[in-house]
């Protein structure tokens, strides 16, 4: 971590000097620690330097912000199963060639991005910036963790690029970032039109998933539909990101653009966190909408804990994640019962799972041994998603797909980009999926997508009067 200027520019000098003899260009990570600042306004005062090229992080559990800027270095795959490996691989080269450098807990060189649910994108599909995998080591970073705040400037030095002009941008960026702490008023983007995507051929798949299932061809599959919201205004993200902070803290908060779309969500479920070697993974599955009093909440909350279908959901996930655990990590350790876990529209059945990483074991290994979980996929892996790939009549994308970070050491989390939506200018395309079993009823599944869509819709403000 840098302290004063003059130790940025001897950084960058000394790797002007390297690209010089080298005849290559030498990668620096400049880390500054700042004063505390609203992540969410950095976000928005980066936006006419660097729209299109912004991503926005919030953790569910602890006060943990990531925002950022441009791509210093990108990995990306456009098809194709080893698209795991490839990242991975990709990555250890980076950080092998990156100079070695202790910084503060998520700053640096970090590398963020996400995969797709599917190994294949259609073609011209919804997801035209969004392909099956793409990863960037951003050119800024602002990040917040607990009372402390950091920039870090990602950048490849050329031979012969002038020191005192990079130094002038730094200044210049950190000067736009840090302007101002409030954001304008919100734009009213209400009289939105919804269109759900064919919601009868919706419930008739789900009867027919459970036909399937009763057939023992499968036990469990996750079926999703998308729901359209066209608005007359263009959809800010720092508006929905504002909305999305104060109604869903207890979710995972993401954004990410890429070129005119955004991929933006509330969710409330980890996939995997590895920090130190210490791995947490998350069974949520098994729903029940929210009380209007505390007495219903929790009339609701013990209904949901007794029912024999939805733990039956439940069940399914905790036993995959718990023996993908088990062959990649000691002393793992997940709770006989699950409990609940509250967001403001709905309530799952929780249950966390925890191992300590064997010896080898990466982070991008056990997302790609986890995904899809039995919570957004189905049971048994392939043969369900065999299913849902010809019921759903939609294309997933990253919707329901790992989406998180890593650092050089190997420490970082993914997420599941459930509860999310893609904004394409006055057009949202939002998402929700429900897990099917043979006890599924297709008008209670449908009502429990319909609750699913709540957080996204109630943050781009086209709840309507459909509270
Ligand atoms: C697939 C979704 O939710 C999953 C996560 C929690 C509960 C679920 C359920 O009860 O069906 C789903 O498995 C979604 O929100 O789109
Ligand atoms: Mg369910």
């Amino acid at each position: 971590m840098i302290t004063s200027i003059e130790e940025a520019k001897r950084k960058i000098e000394d790797a002007s000097l390297r690209a010089n003899k080298l005849e290559k260009p030498q990668f620096v990570s400049i880390v500054k620690q700042i004063a505390q600042f609203d992540p969410l306004s950095v976000y928005y005062n980066g936006r006419h330097l660097y729209e299109g090229k912004r991503f926005f992080w919030k953790d569910a559990y602890e006060p943990f912000y990531l925002v950022g800027f441009d791509y210093a270095h990108i990995i990306e795959k456009n098809k194709g199963r080893d698209r795991f490996k490839y990242v991975e691989e990709e990555w250890k080269r980076f950080i092998k060639g990156a100079e070695d450098n202790k910084t503060p807990f998520g700053t640096g060189n970090l590398l963020f991005g996400g995969f797709s649910f599917h190994p294949y994108q259609k073609e011209d599909n919804l997801w035209t910036s969004f392909p099956v995998s793409r990863f960037f080591v951003p050119k800024v970073l602002f990040t917040s963790y607990n009372k402390e705040a950091f920039l870090t400037f990602n950048r490849y030095i050329k031979q012969g690029e002038s020191v005192e002009d990079i130094i002038k941008e730094m200044e210049h960026i950190e000067e736009t970032f840090l302007a101002s702490d409030t954001l304008p008023s919100q734009v009213h983007n209400r009289d939105a039109v919804q269109h759900e995507v064919a919601p009868e051929e919706w419930k008739r798949a789900v009867k027919h998933a459970t036909e399937q299932i009763r057939s023992g061809e499968i036990e469990k599959v996750v079926l999703a539909r998308e729901l359209q919201v066209t608005f007359h205004e263009k959809i800010w993200s720092e508006y929905a990101l504002s909305s999305l902070l104060e109604e869903q803290n207890l979710s995972y908060i993401f954004a990410v653009e890429q070129d005119s779309q955004c991929f933006i969500g509330a969710s409330p479920e980890r996939l995997v966190k590895s920090v130190d070697g210490e791995v947490f993974s998350t069974c949520l599955a098994g729903s029940i909408p929210r009380g209007h009093s505390a007495e219903e909440d929790e009339k609701l909350g013990e209904e949901l804990l007794n029912d024999e279908k939805n733990l039956f959901e439940h069940n399914l996930v905790v036993n995959m994640i718990e023996k993908a655990m088990k062959e990649t990590c000691l002393n793992v350790y997940a709770p006989e019962h699950p409990t609940l876990y509250k967001v403001k529209h709905i309530q799952h059945l929780y249950t966390p799972i925890r191992g300590k990483a064997k010896e080898g074991t990466t982070l991008i290994e056990l997302v790609e041994k986890l995904h899809p979980t039995p919570a957004l996929g189905g049971y048994p892996k392939e043969e369900s998603i065999e299913v849902l790939e010809k019921l759903e009549v939609f294309e997933r994308g990253w919707y329901a797909a790992p989406i998180g970070w890593l650092d050089g050491d190997g420490n970082g989390e993914f997420i599941v980009g459930i509860r999310s939506a893609l904004l394409r200018g006055h057009e949202a395309s939002l998402f929700a999926g429900c897990g099917i079993v043979a006890d599924s009823d297709p008008q209670s599944e449908y009502e429990e997508t319909k609750t699913k869509f709540k957080p996204m819709l109630s943050a781009l403000g086209g709840m309507n009067n459909d509270k």
